[in-house]
């Protein structure tokens, strides 16, 4: 039996409906939650997210502001633009658009943003939390992520897990995301030897590995919960980690690309933001 898609754009559509009566709640107090993005140079794709989040914050009422700034930024106007966001009362959530042109320190940059209005969750103060399974913000593709995975109402606690990618904005919030929810869960890597025998034990696989097809049918254990996060340019279309077509015969569920997990990443930072608000009037 072919698995249950699971829908990005549906799931997207009734949390930003609670968003934005969440919104409303706020207003009617006063605050208007506010998100800032910067983004530095040109990138075409980063340009298509940030106007994406800009549309986001309008369609749930939020207010947003967007801060170009040109490829030749510095260190210091990059970090004193994210200074000046952080004293700026109208402004609750704070992202700096990645990648950064590759002179600008990333890390530098990111930890210069007040943990609080931190809305991507990639502030040490939040990767720390993460890691702790303390309060703080989680970063939006892995939240996205875990919250389709709870959509298929599978008892996830001593499933075995398997993330494959160990970036710092998705392979590693997801694994500990998952750890949270008490799987058992294995990383792998480029490096990772006979990954198949680490995949086709896993009952809920998550793909961010950046390799158009990278994730075949042979891979996969039948029933498996089959989460896509990969973005990959090919022939012009935009193509997942997953060879969707032979996999979606073997899963239980599996994410589409486009359409799964890349539409939920900016409904979660629109809930990051909200989140950000409702806690200054606490
Ligand atoms: N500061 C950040 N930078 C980046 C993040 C991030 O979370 N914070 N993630 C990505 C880019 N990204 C958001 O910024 C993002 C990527 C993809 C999508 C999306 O909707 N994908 C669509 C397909 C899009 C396409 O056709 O290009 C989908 O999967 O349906 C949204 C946001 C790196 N940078």
């Amino acid at each position: 039996m072919s698995a249950q898609v699971l829908s990005g754009k549906t799931m997207s559509e009734s949390l930003r409906l609670e968003i934005a009566s969440r919104v409303t709640a706020l207003k009617e107090r006063g605050l208007t939650p506010g998100l800032a993005v910067i983004l530095v140079g040109n990138d075409p794709a980063s340009e298509i997210y940030v106007r994406n989040k800009g549309n986001g914050c309008t369609e749930v009422g939020m207010y947003s502001r967007t801060i170009n700034m040109p490829a030749e930024t510095t260190q210091e106007e990059l970090e004193a633009a994210i200074e000046e966001l952080n004293a700026d009362s109208a402004i609750h959530g704070i992202l700096v658009q990645l990648p950064l042109p590759k002179h600008l320190d990333e890390q530098a940059a990111l930890a210069k943003i007040l943990p609080e209005k931190d809305v991507d969750g990639f502030h040490l103060i939040n990767a720390g939390h993460m890691l702790t399974g303390t309060e703080g913000v989680v970063a939006c593709t892995p939240r996205g992520a875990l919250h389709m995975i709870k959509s298929t109402g599978v008892n996830l606690s001593g499933k075995e897990a398997v993330v494959i990618g160990r970036s710092n904005i998705v392979g590693k919030p997801m694994a500990m995301l998952l750890l949270k929810e008490n799987c058992t869960v294995a990383m792998c890597h480029s490096r990772t030897q006979n990954l198949a025998e680490h995949t086709r034990r896993a009952d809920i696989l998550v793909a961010a590995v950046g390799k158009a097809g990278f994730v075949t049918a042979d891979m996969v254990k039948p029933g498996a919960i089959v989460i896509d996060v990969g973005i990959n340019r090919v022939d012009g279309k935009v193509k997942g980690d997953v060879d969707y077509d032979a996999v979606k015969e073997v899963a239980g569920w599996i994410t589409p690309v486009p359409g799964g997990v890349g539409k939920m990443t900016i409904t979660m930072l629109l809930m990051n933001t909200v989140e950000a608000a409702e806690r200054m009037l606490k």
